[in-house]
């Protein structure tokens, strides 16, 4: 709730003692009102009854303004509106427009906060960025697929959501899908699991899925590589849109020529639009990018100085979901221990990050950052208590993973995951391990995350 609406009945009684001439006077014109909306600078009033508007705004706008100011201790300018006033009109249009845009951006799934907008160019991904607002700005016309590759949290999907985001702004009448290379093959392995008639429904839906689209954006296709049926079912999908003018965009961690168990067959077509790299991003980027991040998550308040910002950005250099991750661990570390933001508790914070070699080390930590980041469940969520399926299924492969990626005892992962007892942890284990005997979509989202934290 805004400071506004907080205290608003602070400022009614203050309107009260200090400008109304008597108790009539204030319940007829100052008690009904309301506060409708606060802007960074306005405070919109609502006035229920029509008529009295007028009145109210020749004698009420100051008092309001000062009232406004004393008690919030902020300036705002004032303006009162009733139900058929233009503002308000206008703001329900929009909001209406904005609700059906980010429906139409949640069922092409897609991320919000991956626009062109937060997107930072730097001397690494110019190319890939001017080739992607291309296609954002004619999709189907000029490089027919697209295919961005680049190492490990590099932007690659941060791209083609934007692309995805302004396709839709231009036209919200096309249709426009993303999804990950795991979620099309999981999809297909479940259409073919069914019994022989209801696969033939299943098949249909899935090609219906796939094959209407304007727009199909296909993440992380190294991980359909060396899976027959997979690739079968992409290269007719992929016939059927580009047959049809529709724009294709992959992404990828290597150039379709170093894919190895590629089909010769996808690789030339994935050749045939444009391909464009993405590489590590220089200092400056770097910096760039914190600020960025800083700006668009309002760490203003924490007043991180220049020289914290800098020791980031020369100590984690070629991965940016790293570095943000660093300053979102700094942020918390600060919170947690109540301390200054400077560069000793940066070094802390980061300690787990910056290994001399710049090689990963597998540890519970890191398996659980990537699977949350995998399955969208906060980490919070994976120590935590709740029993439903869509936080189980990650925590217990959490526990999997540990037992199999790492050398922690089992008892250690349960008390890295919120205190719990051996015998959950060991039963988490058991039931990841049987399960993907049968489980093949599970196997493979398994085999991919195992990618993910160990791309070696
Ligand atoms: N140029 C950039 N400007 C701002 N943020 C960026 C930039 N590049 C990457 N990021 C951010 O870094 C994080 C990782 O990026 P993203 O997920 O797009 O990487 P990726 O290359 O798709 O990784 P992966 O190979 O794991 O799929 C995201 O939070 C993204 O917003």
């Amino acid at each position: 709730m805004n400071i506004v609406e907080e205290k608003w009945n602070e400022i009614l009684q203050k309107m009260k003692v200090e400008y109304c001439s008597s108790t009539t006077a204030y319940n007829a014109w100052i008690a009904p009102l309301t506060v409708y909306e606060v802007t960074d600078d306005t405070v919109f009033i609502f006035v229920a009854l029509k008529p009295s508007i007028e009145h109210i705004e020749e004698k009420y706008i100051l008092p309001f303004r000062v009232c406004v100011a004393e008690v919030t201790g902020k300036e705002y300018d004032i303006a009162f509106v009733t139900e058929d006033n233009a503002y308000i009109k206008e703001k329900k249009e929009f909001i209406a427009k904005k609700n059906q845009t980010n429906a139409l951006f949640e069922q092409a799934n897609l991320n919000p906060k991956y626009t062109f907008d937060t997107f930072v160019v730097g001397s690494n991904n110019n190319f890939a960025h001017a080739a992607s607002v291309a296609v954002a700005e004619s999709p189907g016309e000029v490089y027919n697929p697209l295919f961005i590759y680049g190492g490990v949290g590099l932007g690659k999907t941060h791209l083609m959501h934007s692309i995805a985001h302004h396709i839709l702004q231009n036209d919200p009448g096309k249709k426009v899908l993303y999804v990950t290379s795991e979620t099309f093959t999981n999809e297909l392995i479940d259409a073919l699991k069914q019994g022989k008639k209801s696969n033939e429904m299943a098949m249909t839906t899935f090609r219906e899925k796939y094959r209407t689209n304007d727009v199909l954006l296909i993440d992380d296709i190294q991980f359909i590589i060396g899976k027959e049926s997979t690739q079968e079912e992409f290269f007719h999908t992929f016939n059927h849109l580009h047959v049809s003018g529709k724009q294709i965009i992959i992404s990828s961690d290597k150039p379709p020529k170093d894919i190895e168990t590629l089909e010769a067959r996808l690789r030339t077509r994935f050749e045939w639009g444009l391909i464009a790299d993405i590489q590590s991003p220089n200092y400056e980027t770097r910096m760039a990018i914190l600020r960025k991040k800083e700006e668009l998550d309002n760490l203003q308040r924490y007043h991180i100085p220049d020289e914290v910002m800098q020791y980031i950005a020369n100590n984690v250099k070629s991965n940016i979901r790293e570095l943000e991750g660093s300053l979102n661990k700094l942020i918390a570390l600060a919170n947690l221990e109540n301390k200054e933001i400077d560069i000793p508790l940066t070094a802390e914070a980061l300690k787990d990050i910056i290994s001399p070699d710049e090689n990963r080390v597998v540890t519970p930590e890191l398996i659980m950052d990537v699977v949350s980041e995998h399955f969208n469940v906060p980490v919070t969520e994976l120590k935590g208590k709740k029993r439903n399926s869509e936080i189980v299924l990650p925590r217990q492969i959490v526990m999997y993973l540990c037992r199999t990626m790492t050398d922690t005892p089992l008892k250690t992962v349960g008390i890295i995951l919120g205190g719990k007892d051996h015998a959950s942890v060991s039963h988490g284990v058991n039931k990841i391990t049987n399960q993907i005997k049968t489980d093949e979509a599970l196997s493979n989202t398994i085999n991919i995350i195992k990618k993910k934290i160990n791309p070696i």
